[in-house]
Formats: structure tokens, sequence, C-alpha cells
């Protein structure tokens, strides 16, 4: 089996995660600032979780190579990703500090400690299944928002979140991590019961991206800013 197997064993909520109206409002342009700034403070504490949990994969690699395979993703999600939601976020007053010390909300609580339970659990494709959903999901939703002529990228607030995701940056990255769980899969079997539990895992991460964006909308009613 390989990486699209498991999409393709989850279509009906990757499509609803990778075309939320979340992602719609980010297109165009429209999304309320207080659904954004939510959604990006807790991105910022989702994503110091995320890389606790590529650390993980280091400690369950049985070889050296697999344990390098991991090291580049904990250095693009300290030193790139989260630096850039430190910058957006410094557009509002907010230090480093500051949003370290925001409360979790329950959907990143609850979509972390899911991927560090399944690696810790399982083994480093357990692991590798819970964190796929995160960066092949990005990385598409980035290359579709930029292919499609609808995109509005003039004048919109959040089309440094689109480059961001779209950039070649990100892309390569995700590609190459891409390879990597696909050469892990590989030897697994869809039909097997190793192969539905890994399905099972992917498609639980995939709807906790879906609750991740809804949280960020439900941020509309209350008083962010
Ligand atoms: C919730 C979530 N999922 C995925 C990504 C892309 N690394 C992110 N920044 N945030």
């Amino acid at each position: 089996m390989n990486h699209q197997d498991l999409i393709n064993a989850c279509r009906q909520d990757w499509d609803a995660y990778t075309q939320h109206a979340f992602v719609q409002q980010l297109a165009k342009g429209t999304l309320a600032q207080p659904c954004y700034l939510h959604y990006l403070k807790q991105d910022f504490l989702f994503l110091k979780q995320y890389a606790r949990a590529y650390a993980l994969a280091i400690y369950k690699a049985h070889t050296l190579a697999d344990m390098r395979k991991a090291l580049p993703s904990v250095n693009a999600l300290l030193d790139s990703e989260i630096s850039h939601h430190v910058s957006y976020c410094a557009n509002w007053g907010l230090t480093e500090s500051d949003l370290e010390a925001e409360d979790e909300d329950f959907g990143t609580v609850a979509y972390t400690r899911y991927v560090l339970d399944a690696g810790m659990k399982g083994d480093i494709v357990d692991l590798y299944a819970a964190l796929a959903p995160c960066s092949i999901g990005y990385a598409e939703i980035g290359r579709n928002l930029s292919a499609d002529e609808n995109t509005q990228l003039q004048g919109n607030p959040f089309v440094d979140w689109i480059t961001l995701y779209a950039g070649d940056e990100f892309q390569q990255s995700v590609a190459q991590g891409t390879a990597h769980i696909d050469t892990l899969l590989a030897e697994i079997d869809l039909d097997s019961q190793r192969g539905r539990n890994l399905i099972t895992v992917f498609r639980t991460a995939t709807r906790m991206e879906i609750a991740f964006w809804q949280q960020g909308l439900d941020a509309f009613s209350k008083d962010e800013i």
C-alpha cells in the first residue's frame, strides 16, 4: 500500500478536510480575522506538539537511515513553519511567549495527543499514518489554492498563508516525507488487519483536521481581538 491508498480509503473525509469552508474563505480572502487569529494561535500550539511527534519518530526508528529521515521535519517545523506563525502573530502584537502562554483549545489537545498516542503505543508506521494527513493535506491545499484561478491573491490578507503552503520549501519537504512513508507502507498489504488499522489511524487524524478548521470558524462569535 502507499499514501494514496490511505487517502482513497477515506475519500469523503479527505475532501471535507482539503475543501473545508475555512480553506475556501482563506482563498477568497473573506475569512473573519478573529477566526484566523484563533486558528494561528492554536496552530502555533499544534505545531509545537507536532514537532514532539516528529521527534518521537526518531525515538521509534530502528535504523540510522530512518532517524535521519525524520530530522528535516523537526527542523522545518521549529525553524520555518512555527517561525512563520510567530511573525504573523506579531501583526497583532503577540510575542512567542504570549503564544506559548495561550490555552490549548479542545480540538488542539485532542488532535495532538491522538497523534502522540498513536506513535507511543504503535510503531513508526502507525506514527507516520497519524502524522501524514497534516503534511500531505496542507501540501495538497497549497497546490490547489495556487493552481485555482478563483483564488484571490491580490489584496488577500491571507496571501502569506497560501504562499507558505504552496511554496517550494514546504512542497519539497512534504514530497520527501511522503516518499519515505511510501517506502515504509510498501511492505504492508492494504487488505490486511495491519492495513485496516493504519487506515483507521489516518482517517481519525483526517477527521481531526476537519475539526481543527471548524474550531477556527467557530471562533467567530468569540471576542478574540
Ligand atoms: C492543524 C494543522 N495541520 C497541518 C499543518 C501543516 N503542517 C498545520 N500547520 N496545522
